[in-house]
C-alpha cells in the first residue's frame, strides 16, 4: 500500500524555464576563473562595465557592439529572416536604448524587416546618441508613448528600453508602452533585463513590468532572473558572453552565486582503486509511518544510488518486510511501533543520518527527533552530520526551541511552505532570501529551500542558486530522494558539507533532467529521478587520479 503513497510536497512552486547558459568565446577561460559563480548586483555590473573598458583599451560603444552582437548572434540562431514579418525594436535614452539602437542596425543589414520606435526623453547617453546617429536611413523610426503601437501578428519586439539603469517605477509614456505590449501578448526578446524591473532588489507589487518570452542578457544572470516571482516578466533567459573582465568578476564580492555544470563539475572525488563499502560510509535513514513507507522507500533507493557504502533504513513495524523485499541492498531496523517511529536506534555505526521521509507527526517521533539532536551533537569530536526533511521540519517547526539544538552544519530541505513553518510568512521572494540567509547564519546550518532554482544557504550567508531541474520534478517524492542523495553524500567524509549539499542539489536536478529526456515532464516519477542519479553522478566526478 505505502509503497505507491509517498510524501508531497506539492506546495514547492516549481515552474522554471530552462536556463541556457551560452559562454562560446571565451568559455575555458570562465570556468578556470570562476569555479564558484557569481551572481553580481546592479551597481557592480556598472563598475564591471567601466574596468572592461579600461582593462581591455576598449571604448564604451566598441563594449556596446560587443553586447549587440551577441543579442543579434542570438536571435538569428532561433528565427531566420523568413519566420519574422517584422522585428519592432523599443530603445529608451540609456544605454539599453544604445543597445537596441546597435542591435536595429545589425538585424537590418542582416536582413530583417525592422522598425524602431525610440522613447521620448530630456536627454539621452552618449552611446545612445551615437547608435542613434549610425541608424541606416532604410530604417523606419517613430516616436512611441502618446500613440499605440502597431504590433504586426508574428512579429517579434526587441525590448530595450530599460535595462540595469532603471532608478524609479516605470511611469506615463513608459509604463503605457509596457501595458500595450503586455495586453497584445507580443512576442519579446528583452536585452539585458526586462524594462520595468529591477535586477536585484524588490519593487511595488504593481510596477509595470515588461512580460519579455525571452531575456538575453549579457556576461553573468542577475538575481532577478532566480526569483519565481519574476518568470512571468523573464521569461526563458539566456546569459551571452560578452568578454566582460574576468579580474573584475574574480575580486568582485558576492554573497549571491549560481551553481551550473561548472561549478558542480568535479565535485565528487572519482572512487579510490582500492575502496572498500567502509569508503563512503554508513548513513542511517528514520523514514516512514503508516501509509507514507513509499517515502521511507525512495530515499532509501536514492540514498544506495548515490553510492553510499552501507545503509541501515529505520522503519515502523509495518514498513519491514516491504523495505526487505524491495530494497534488498539495505539493511533494515524494524521500530517496536508498527505504524510510526517510537525509539532512536544506537547512533555509533553512522556518518550521517537523514530524518523526515513519510515520518508523521507523531509525539513520539518528535522525541525521537530531539534525541537525535541530542546525541548527533554529543558524538565524540565533529557532531553527526544530519539531513532533516519532510515532517521532521514540520516538528521542528511546532517546537522551535528545538531548532538551538541543530548540530552545526545540519542540513534542512525546506519548501516553502515548511520553511514559513519554520521562522515566517515572507512578504515576497527577496523577503524570503533574507530570512533564508538569517535563518542559516543563526543555526549555522545549511538550508535547501527547494523550488525552480532551489537556492542553498550556508551557514557564512550565501545563497547559491541551483540551475539544474525541471517542473516535470513537482511530484510527490522528489524530495524524498533528495533526501535520500544528501544523506549519502554526507555520509561520504571525503566530501565537506558545502560540497555534499551544492553537490546533491545540483545532481537532483539533473537526473531530474535526464529523466525528462525519457518519460517528458508530465510524466515524470520520482522513481524516475533515481534511476538517473548514477548518470547524472557519473558526469560531474573528477578524473580519477593515481
Ligand atoms: N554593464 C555592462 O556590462 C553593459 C551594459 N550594457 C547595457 O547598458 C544598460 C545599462 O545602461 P544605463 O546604465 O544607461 O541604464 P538604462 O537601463 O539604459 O536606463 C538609464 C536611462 O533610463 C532613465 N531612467 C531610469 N529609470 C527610469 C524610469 N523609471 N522612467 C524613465 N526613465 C528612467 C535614466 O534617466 P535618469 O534616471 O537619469 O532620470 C537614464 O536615462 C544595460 O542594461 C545593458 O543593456 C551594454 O551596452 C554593454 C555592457
Ligand atoms: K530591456
Amino acid at each position: 500500500m505505502g509503497l505507491h503513497c509517498p510524501a508531497f510536497y506539492d506546495e514547492a512552486v516549481i515552474r522554471r524555464p530552462p536556463v541556457l547558459c551560452t559562454l562560446k568565446k571565451y568559455p575555458t577561460l570562465f570556468f578556470i576563473l570562476f569555479p564558484a559563480m557569481k551572481i553580481l548586483t546592479a551597481a557592480q555590473i556598472r563598475q564591471l562595465d567601466y574596468a572592461t573598458v579600461s582593462e581591455q583599451g576598449l571604448s564604451s560603444v566598441e563594449l556596446m557592439e560587443r553586447a549587440a552582437t551577441a543579442f543579434t548572434k542570438w536571435l538569428r540562431r532561433r528565427w531566420s529572416t523568413s519566420q519574422v514579418p517584422e522585428v519592432l525594436v523599443l530603445a529608451g535614452p540609456g544605454n539599453n536604448g544604445g543597445d537596441g539602437l546597435a542591435i536595429a542596425r545589425l538585424l537590418y543589414q542582416d536582413g530583417y524587416p525592422v522598425r524602431v520606435g525610440l522613447l521620448p526623453a530630456a536627454s539621452y547617453s552618449a552611446d545612445y546618441l551615437h547608435n542613434r546617429a549610425h541608424l541606416p536611413k532604410g530604417v523606419p523610426v517613430h516616436e512611441i508613448g502618446a500613440t499605440p503601437l502597431e504590433l504586426k501578428p508574428n512579429g517579434l519586439v526587441v525590448d530595450a528600453l530599460f535595462g540595469t539603469g532603471l532608478s524609479r517605477p516605470l511611469a506615463e509614456e513608459a509604463a503605457a508602452v509596457v501595458a500595450q505590449l503586455n495586453e497584445a501578448r507580443a512576442r519579446v526578446v528583452a536585452v539585458d533585463l526586462p524594462s520595468g524591473l529591477l535586477a536585484d532588489s524588490p519593487q511595488p507589487a504593481d510596477s509595470p513590468i515588461v512580460q519579455a518570452s525571452y531575456t538575453v542578457s549579457f556576461g553573468l544572470p542577475k538575481l532577478a532572473f532566480f526569483l519565481p516571482q519574476h518568470a512571468a516578466f523573464v521569461g526563458e533567459w539566456h546569459v551571452e558572453d560578452i568578454g566582460l573582465s574576468a579580474a573584475f568578476i574574480a575580486d568582485a564580492e558576492a554573497s549571491w552565486f549560481f551553481t551550473d555544470a561548472s561549478a558542480a563539475q568535479g565535485l565528487l572525488p572519482a572512487r579510490p582503486p582500492y575502496a572498500h563499502k567502509g569508503t563512503f560510509g554508513h548513513a542511517l535513514l528514520l523514514a516512514g509511518s503508516r501509509g507514507k513507507i513509499g517515502a521511507a522507500l525512495l530515499a532509501t533507493q536514492a540514498c544506495l544510488r548515490t553510492g553510499v557504502g552501507l545503509l541501515t533504513v529505520r522503519v515502523p513495524g509495518c514498513g519491514y518486510e516491504i523495505l526487505q523485499t524491495a530494497a534488498p541492498e539495505a539493511m533494515c531496523l524494524a521500530d517496536a511501533h508498527p505504524d510510526y517511529l517510537s525509539e532512536l536506534p544506537d547512533l555509533s555505526p553512522y556518518q550521517a543520518v537523514g530524518m523526515g521521509p513519510g515520518l508523521g507527526q507523531q509525539p513520539a517521533s518528535r522525541g525521537v527527533l530531539q534525541q537525535l539532536l541530542e546525541e548527533a551533537a554529543n558524538t565524540s569530536g565533529q557532531p553527526l552530520p544530519l539531513v532533516l526533511d519532510a515532517d521532521a521540519l514540520n516538528l521542528l517547526g511546532q517546537h522551535r526551541e528545538l531548532l538551538a539544538q541543530l548540530p552545526p552544519d545540519t542540513v534542512l530541505t525546506p519548501h516553502p511552505k515548511e520553511f514559513e513553518r519554520l521562522t515566517e510568512r515572507a512578504r515576497d521572494d527577496y523577503h524570503r532570501l533574507e530570512l533564508l540567509q538569517a535563518f542559516a547564519r543563526e543555526h549555522r546550518c545549511y538550508v535547501v529551500l527547494k523550488g525552480a532554482y532551489s537556492c542553498l544557504a550556508t551557514p557564512q550567508g550565501e545563497l547559491h542558486f541551483n540551475c539544474t531541474g525541471n517542473p516535470g520534478m513537482a511530484t510527490g517524492g522528489s524530495g524524498d530522494v533528495l533526501t535520500g542523495l544528501l544523506t549519502a553524500l554526507r555520509a561520504d567524509v571525503r566530501l565537506t558539507a558545502f560540497a555534499a549539499v551544492q553537490l546533491g542539489v545540483y545532481a537532483h536536478g539533473r537526473a531530474g533532467d535526464l529523466a525528462a529526456q525519457e518519460s517528458g515532464e508530465p510524466g515524470l516519477i520520482a522513481s524516475d529521478i533515481i534511476r538517473y542519479i548514477g548518470p547524472a553522478l557519473r558526469e560531474l566526478t573528477a578524473a580519477r587520479e593515481f
